[in-house]
Order: structure tokens, then sequence, then C-alpha cells
């Protein structure tokens, strides 16, 4: 495996309390963030270490059923529902070695929460988490919005998760203890490096479990184009890192930088995580029927839809690219792309 090179910077820690009285310092923080490295991480937001880990005993919970259970809600089109080892990275063309769940606030759940016998009060400790994640984006959204220049509520409108047509995906991810023992094999990845593609994303981490590693340097969010210097992000008790997606880096005619990340393969004991990773993203997806256009209207109008629809078709074709270049043809019926999976045609 080739060594990684690692840049000594850290990402900038922005406190959002009395975020009414102190708006202002917060967006210029905020805004500065999002046209550097496109990551921070948030402190005094609000939802205390207690509520981050009552989610954490959920998503162990889960997890910790058996697979032919998790199986009967099993990830589809609609994006939502539990996946094993099946998201594979254009950058990588290999499967994530982790499990994950994914949840949303409409119809796509229909049918995907496991029974209450199964999992008791799973459904409403999550459905709450998911309105406090919610809270918290707003607060981003209003911040984002005047950044850019357009009115307050903006962005909100455009993420209105008591709509039919809302896409917000809360998700939990599942990486597998590794034995530092053995070799870790060729071709095994935690999370492969990619960028997201919704609007901004919540990450939620155990102190201790560490892994998440950031590769700053994107200029248009139509492209890829990795680097090979990454900045480790530790897990710290109580932050959210946030990192802006590829959804906001078009809304802003690429202002705002949607950076590459990934969770680092464990490959040298001596500096490197082995145990179980388990994270949480929040991801604000737009409506889809909002309508998507930065202030200088770089790229042309889309809708909600739209985008998603586009952001597979982009990460679809660089997978196929990608198994090309490791000679191996066969299309895989479940692709991927950004932070969320999606089903791409097949
Ligand atoms: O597990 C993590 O820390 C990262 C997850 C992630 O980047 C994603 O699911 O998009
Ligand atoms: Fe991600």
């Amino acid at each position: 495996m080739t060594s990684t090179t690692y840049s000594n910077r850290s990402i900038p820690r922005i406190s959002l309390h009395d975020f009414e009285s102190r708006i202002d310092a917060i967006t210029t923080e905020l805004v500065a963030a999002a046209e550097s490295d496109g990551f921070f991480a948030l402190v005094n937001h609000g939802i205390s270490e207690a509520e981050i880990e009552a989610q954490f005993s959920a998503a162990e919970r889960f997890f910790s059923l058996p697979d032919d259970v998790k199986a009967t809600v099993p990830f589809s089109h609609r994006n939502t529902g539990w996946e094993k080892q099946a998201q594979i990275r254009p950058s990588t063309g290999a499967a994530d070695q982790k499990e994950s769940y994914q949840m949303q606030y409409g119809a796509a759940m229909d049918g995907m929460w496991l029974s209450e016998t199964a999992l008791p009060g799973f459904r409403d400790q999550s459905r709450a988490f998911m309105r406090r994640a919610q809270s918290v984006s707003e607060k981003l959204m209003v911040c984002f919005a005047r950044g850019l220049g357009f009115p307050d509520d903006y962005f909100v409108k455009a993420h209105d998760v008591s709509r039919p047509s809302a896409q917000t995906v809360l998700r939990l991810l599942h990486y597998f203890a590794l034995d530092p023992a053995v070799p870790t094999p060729d071709g095994y990845y935690r999370a492969g490096a990619h960028a997201d593609w919704d609007f901004v994303t919540l990450l939620f981490q155990r102190p201790g479990q560490s892994g998440l590693e950031i590769c700053p340097g994107r200029e248009v969010f139509t492209e890829f184009g990795l680097g090979d210097k990454w900045t480790k992000v530790e897990p710290a008790a109580g932050e959210i890192v946030c990192n802006i997606g590829d959804l906001l880096m078009s809304w802003s005619d690429d202002r705002f930088k949607s950076t590459f990340h990934r969770v680092k393969t464990p490959t040298d004991p001596a500096s490197d995580y082995y145990g179980p990773r388990y994270s949480i993203a929040y991801f604000n997806q737009p409506n889809t029927d909002c309508e998507i256009q930065g202030p200088l209207k770089k790229y042309p109008v889309v809708t909600g839809s739209e985008f998603t629809q586009a952001a597979m078709k982009r990460n679809y074709d660089a997978l196929q690219a990608k198994k090309k270049e490791l000679g191996n043809g066969s299309s895989s019926t479940i692709t991927t792309g950004g932070g969320n999976l999606v089903a791409a045609a097949s």
C-alpha cells in the first residue's frame, strides 16, 4: 500500500452560542471556513453529549441485530434502508467495508423501520435526533444564505423536511474492527475518498474512534480530482464536524468548497485505529421541487431532483471508468456517490 502524506493543518472550531445576537460574527466564520477547507467543527450547537450518545447507543443496538433481521429493511432506490459492503466509491472501485442504515422523514421510510418488538424505541429516538440535527442545520442555512446575499429563509425553505418532497437523510454507519496482528489486505477500504453531494453534512463521531481524513483543494463541483495530502480530523466529545457538499458548492457558484474526505483504512498498528468505528451523518438534501442556481448564475437552473440525478450519473460514470481502469468491466447493480448511497441505473 502506498503511504499517506499528511499536512498539519486543522479545521476551524466555530461556536454557535448566543446565535441570534452573534449571527453576523458566526456568518463571517462559517463563510471563511466554507471558502477555504469546506470543513469546520461546531461547538455550543445545542445538542448535548448525552443526546448524541443516546443516538450512538441506538445505532449499536440496530447494528448488533442479526443480518437477516436487518435485511428485512434493505437499502433501495428510495435512498433509505440497510446495506452491508455494498457502497462502491468511484475513487476505489471497491466496496466500503462497513454497514449503514439510512432514514428519512417522508414516504421513503414506509416499510423501512424495524418493528418495535425487534428494536424498541428506536424509531422515536431516531426521529427526535433528526429534528435536533435539522435545527442546527437550519442555523447554518441562514448564515450561508446571508453569506451569498439570499433572503434568510431561502435555503431553509428549500430543505423543508415537513413537505413530502423532503429527501434529507440520517445515516448510521458501522465500520468493522480489524485485527492489528493481521496485515490489512490490499483493496480493503473503510470509506473510500469521496465528496458528499448534499447541501451540508453534519457528522457525529465517537471520541477515540479515529479515521476521518480530509483533502482540501477542489476547484469546481463538476470535477473529481483527488489530491494526495490528507488532514486528520480527530473526534472530539460533543463536536459536530460539518462539511459543505456539492449542492452548496454549486449553489454558491463554486465559492464554497465541497471537500474530499475518507475514513482511513488502518494499515499501521503504531498509528492507526483498528477498532470498530460508529459514526452518524445527517445529509441535508434539497426538496425535489426546489430550484437551484447561484447568485452569479454560473450553472443553469436545476431542480432538486435534477441535481440528484446528475450527481448520481456523474458518480456512476466515474465508477465505470474506474472499473475499466481496474480491468473489471462488469457493472454493479448498486453504485453510490457522494455521502449517500443511491441506486444507479444498471
Ligand atoms: O464515517 C465517517 O466518518 C464518514 C462517512 C461519510 O463520509 C459519508 O457517509 O459520506
Ligand atoms: Fe462523506
